[in-house]
């Protein structure tokens, strides 16, 4: 029997993606909302009450919302906004975040999608909290350089309208210290202060590279450049999503540079330490629209209906 699968938002930028992923698949079955109801509060709860799965790929407020109508206990739910992402009665739908993930996720109704800035993010900071490398009250910043896309169709339209020549340079934003991933950032870290985070927009669709330095003199005593790659290589062994490249391996930078893009169409996350004797970058890249969005959402359904977690990825 096929799973049914239904997309709140099935016409934005991460909706659309879940659909490619999920119509190729011969295992799933997606219900499709009338285009002229979905936006109408009765037929989403319809559909969402219908579904074994369904998909929120809506803004927060719409999220919540979807989250309300629900009536049938046995619906899951996966929100790819940032509604849920620290709310209690949720999971985070970050398999390789700790052993215990995977089971949580395949036993809850209510999973929240990470976002693509906090997945690099945790992804790079939590082993090293993990293995006492770095004392969960140390301040850390970080910064994020990403694609457009992550804007959703709005931002997509901007740059795709082509004219205006400051869209042409990397542009900082999240100036206000107070960007909407730092919460999920510091809460699935176990950070005790809340890093410093900016993220940088760029003149091309999709790709993200997030990088945190570090000084030695600041981590637990006698950590260096081995020890951060060998916590992230211990953690990650098995992980058939997380790519732990090798220790000053420069075949993996273009000439001297780190390409942002290199995960592009790929469930992946590659992982790599930069470092001198006294100071460390470390850096994850991903495809802010697969890894980041879309793509853990599908690994995260395949978790909960209990199928080989890389179907269709
Ligand atoms: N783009 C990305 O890289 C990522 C996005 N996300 C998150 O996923 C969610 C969706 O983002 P994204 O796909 O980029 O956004 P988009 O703006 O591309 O799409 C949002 C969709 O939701 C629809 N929508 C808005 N309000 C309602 C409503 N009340 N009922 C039903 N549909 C509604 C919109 O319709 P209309 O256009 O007609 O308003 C649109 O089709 C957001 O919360 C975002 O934060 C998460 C990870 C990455
Ligand atoms: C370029 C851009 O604007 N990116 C978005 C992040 C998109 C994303 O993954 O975040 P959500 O999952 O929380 O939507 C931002 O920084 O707000």
């Amino acid at each position: 029997m096929k799973h049914t699968v239904f997309v709140d938002g099935q016409e934005g930028t991460t909706g659309l993606r879940i659909h490619e992923y999920l119509a190729q698949r011969n295992d799933i079955e997606l219900l499709r909302i009338d285009p002229d109801k979905r936006k109408d509060p009765a037929e989403r709860a319809r559909m969402l009450d219908a579904a074994e799965v369904s998909f929120l790929c809506l803004p927060d407020a719409a999220s919540r919302e979807a989250a309300s109508l629900v009536r049938n206990p046995n619906a899951c739910l996966i929100d790819a906004s940032t509604a849920h992402r620290t709310a209690p009665g949720w999971v985070f739908g970050l398999p390789e975040l700790a052993k215990e993930q995977r089971e949580l996720i395949r036993g809850s109704k209510r999973i929240s999608n990470p976002g693509c800035h906090s997945t690099a993010f945790i992804l790079l900071v939590r082993p090293l909290i993990d293995a006492g490398l770095v004392a969960p009250t140390l301040p850390l910043s970080a910064t994020s350089i990403t694609g457009y896309s992550g804007g959703g169709k709005t931002m997509i339209a901007d740059y795709e309208a082509g004219g205006n020549p400051k869209l042409a340079s990397p542009r900082p934003y999240g100036l206000t210290l107070a960007h909407k991933h730092i919460p999920e950032m510091t809460a699935h870290t176990g950070l005790q202060v809340a890093p410093v985070f900016m993220p940088v927009v760029g003149p091309f669709l999709k790709g993200l590279g997030v990088s945190v330095p570090l000084h030695f003199s600041q981590l637990a005593a006698g950590t260096d450049a081995q020890r951060l790659h060998a916590a992230y290589a211990s953690r990650y062994e098995g992980e058939r999503f997380i790519n732990v490249l090798p220790l000053g391996d420069t075949a993996n930078l273009d000439g001297g540079f780190f390409d942002v893009q290199a995960c592009n169409d790929t469930n992946r996350v590659d992982i790599a330490v930069f470092a001198n004797d006294k100071q460390a970058i470390v850096m994850a890249r991903l495809d802010n629209l697969g890894k980041g969005a879309s793509g853990a959402a599908v690994q995260s359904m395949n978790i909960h209906l209990g199928l080989d977690e890389g179907l269709g990825l």
